[in-house]
């Protein structure tokens, strides 16, 4: 019962919510790397020892050779102080690096966690947290993960056992002494405990000027076409430098909290030492000590300053840390919003019919965007959706690639319900060529190989020819292993389009969805697409957001897509001579285009 009041005082000092988290990052990472930890332990206890050792022999020094004037002991305790600060310097090294190599580790594989509890979620979760916050959380928090643990441990092994040790100095030398240079230290603890909060404050603040910033930098530099073209740069230097002049006012105001324990700390060894040379200096006058003691306690006052100094300090200098550990955590906990529920079967293609059956979706509640979506996609077969923008023909795409699951009513294909089988199993069967085509920075073959990352490079090579792909390929001076540039900048739009092309090719998938380019290409451009595209949907279902009439014209069925339902459906010469919708919508393409040509 006492016991367990004396823990609960200990455990006052810190607050519920810093005490589960260091307990959780000592039960993880802590625990798997015990023996790690370990050894560094025992290399902070040889340091401690060899301070304290060190501490011990100034005593002696001064009364064997000082005062009693004993040569001899002049070798001896040369050779011997030489000798622990060698064994001092060998374990600081020691420690140094093994807690290096387990820090790495930790924050190696927190990492990897953060970026697989990541790729576990919907791409709703995506688009509402900015790449900015999600970067840095992946960064920063792994690394306060093994800053926590480092502190703690550098602070109780090195730190508090050389504090120990050279107490013990101080208090075999002389208890008084020992218990006047100590008496400051609660007073310490307390001025410290203070500051936290007013730490804390202030790096929340921080890192979210932090993510602001990092956010609208990535943005400036990946819309800087846009940016130039309406001269925006005035205009965001101005904004930026707000914004970092106030990140700087932060984070020097973080400095100047987190030093404030500093002047107290220093004041408060000042009047320790100065106790300890009034009593010392009183006691070896006229009280008949050594000044061999004086010298030891002194000696060991001042060396345990420095860790002392660290210890008062831990609670604030953790403060920023644990923030950032709690950040880690919070991904670290995040529920898999893709997981598929165990034992789902994977989807079996043989078709490729797709049907949706009145189905409703809204990306946000109560806003739907299809209401009561219904039509097939027969197999082998092309389907054009059209419609007015923002009639919701993206979203039925999104919905077959199951990015979002419909909250009402069924999306089959070949008879199978695609939320009741694997989400890997449905996308493994779809290709998805849209029209802003997204390129990794890398080469031209990696590019197209991520269709299907075990290709061959002859594979590669003919998934190009069949996209039109492959002169323009061999014209560049690397050929397929040409750098494409972030996002491919340095291809054009109708490159990028035959290189998402040949993916879909080395993909194979049976079924294709194609999100038609909007933006006009220069018409060789246009017509090897048309012709790579056309070889493409052979026996293919294919699903097409059409927005040329000629695709419209060729398509084995037409679905009219507008306030989120499917208005009007056939084939071209059909719905044309219904004079509907449709007919309307392609008299005011056909107008437009005409137009065009005219022009
Ligand atoms: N990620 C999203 N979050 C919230 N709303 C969205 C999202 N994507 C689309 N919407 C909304 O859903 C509606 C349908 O969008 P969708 O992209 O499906 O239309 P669309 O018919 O493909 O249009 P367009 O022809 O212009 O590409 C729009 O009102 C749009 O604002």
């Amino acid at each position: 019962m006492r016991q367990s009041k004396f823990l609960a005082s200990l455990t006052n000092l810190v607050s519920p919510e810093t005490r589960d988290t260091i307990a959780r990052l000592f039960l993880t990472d802590g625990r798997r790397h015990w023996k790690g930890y370990a050894l560094s332990f025992v290399f902070m206890g040889i340091m401690a020892a060899t301070t304290s050792g060190l501490a011990y022999l100034m005593g002696t020094v001064i009364n064997r050779i000082f005062v009693e004037q004993n040569s001899s002991a002049i070798w001896l305790l040369s050779g011997a102080v030489f000798l622990l600060s060698v064994v001092k310097g060998f374990s600081a090294y020691g420690q140094a690096v093994t807690l290096a190599y387990v820090g790495n580790r930790i924050v190696a594989d927190n990492q990897k966690k953060v970026l697989d509890r990541l790729l576990h979620q919907d791409v709703r979760f995506f688009a509402g947290m900015h790449t900015a916050e999600i970067s840095l959380r992946f960064n920063s928090g792994a690394q306060a993960a093994r800053n926590v643990l480092n502190l703690i441990i550098t602070s109780l092994g090195r730190d508090l056992l050389s504090v120990i040790g050279l107490t013990a100095v101080m208090f075999l030398q002389d208890p008084v002494m020992a218990l006047i240079g100590l008496g400051v230290m609660p007073i310490a603890v307390a001025g410290v405990r203070r500051l936290i909060r007013k730490v804390r404050k202030i790096f929340e603040r921080e890192f979210h000027g932090a993510v602001q910033i990092m956010a609208e930098s990535i943005e400036t530099f990946q819309g800087i076409r846009t940016v130039k073209s309406f001269n925006m740069e005035d205009a965001l230097r101005a904004r930026f430098a707000s914004r970092i002049d106030s990140l700087e006012r932060a984070s020097n105001r973080m400095i100047r909290a987190q030093s404030q324990s500093g002047p107290l700390m220093e004041a408060l060894a000042g009047v320790a030492i100065a106790l300890v040379i009034m009593y010392a200096g009183w006691s070896v006058l006229h009280g008949g000590r050594t000044p061999g003691e004086f010298f030891s306690v002194i000696t060991a006052l001042l060396l345990s300053y420095e860790p002392a100094k660290r210890l008062g300090r831990l609670n604030l200098d953790l403060t920023s840390q644990l923030l950032g550990a709690r950040m880690l955590f919070q991904v670290l906990d995040m529920k898999a919003t893709e997981a598929d529920e165990p034992g789902m079967p994977g989807l079996k293609v043989e078709g490729g019919r797709i049907e949706f059956e009145d189905v409703t979706f809204g990306y946000r509640e109560n806003e739907p965007v299809l209401r009561g979506l219904s039509f097939v996609a027969e197999p082998g077969q092309t389907t054009a959706l059209v419609g007015p923008s923002g009639g919701g023909k993206t979203t039925v795409m999104n919905l077959i690639e199951r990015f979002y699951d419909p909250e009402s009513g069924r999306i089959t294909i070949d008879g199978q319900q695609i939320e009741r089988v694997t989400r890997r199993s449905v996308r493994d069967n779809v290709s998805y060529v849209s029209q802003d085509v997204f390129l990794f920075s890398g080469t031209i073959r990696e590019n197209i190989a991520f269709g299907r990352p075990s290709a061959s490079p002859e594979e590669i090579e003919q998934a190009a020819r069949a996209a039109h792909a492959h002169d323009f390929i061999l014209s560049f001076a690397g050929g397929y292993d040409s750098k494409v540039g972030e996002h491919g900048a340095q291809l054009s739009g109708g490159q990028r389009q035959r290189i998402a092309i040949a993916r879909a090719f080395l993909k194979n998938a049976p079924i294709l969805l194609l999100d038609e380019a909007t933006a006009a290409l220069d018409s060789e451009s246009e017509a090897e697409i048309q012709k790579a595209l056309r070889t493409l949907q052979k026996d293919r279902t294919t699903l097409v957001i059409a927005h040329r009439l000629q695709t419209v014209v060729n398509a084995d069925r037409i679905c009219v897509v507008d306030g989120g339902r499917v208005v009007e459906w056939g084939r071209h010469d059909e719905l044309l001579a219904r004079r509907g919708r449709y007919f309307n919508f392609h008299q005011l393409q056909f107008a437009d285009q005409r137009e065009r040509l005219l022009a």
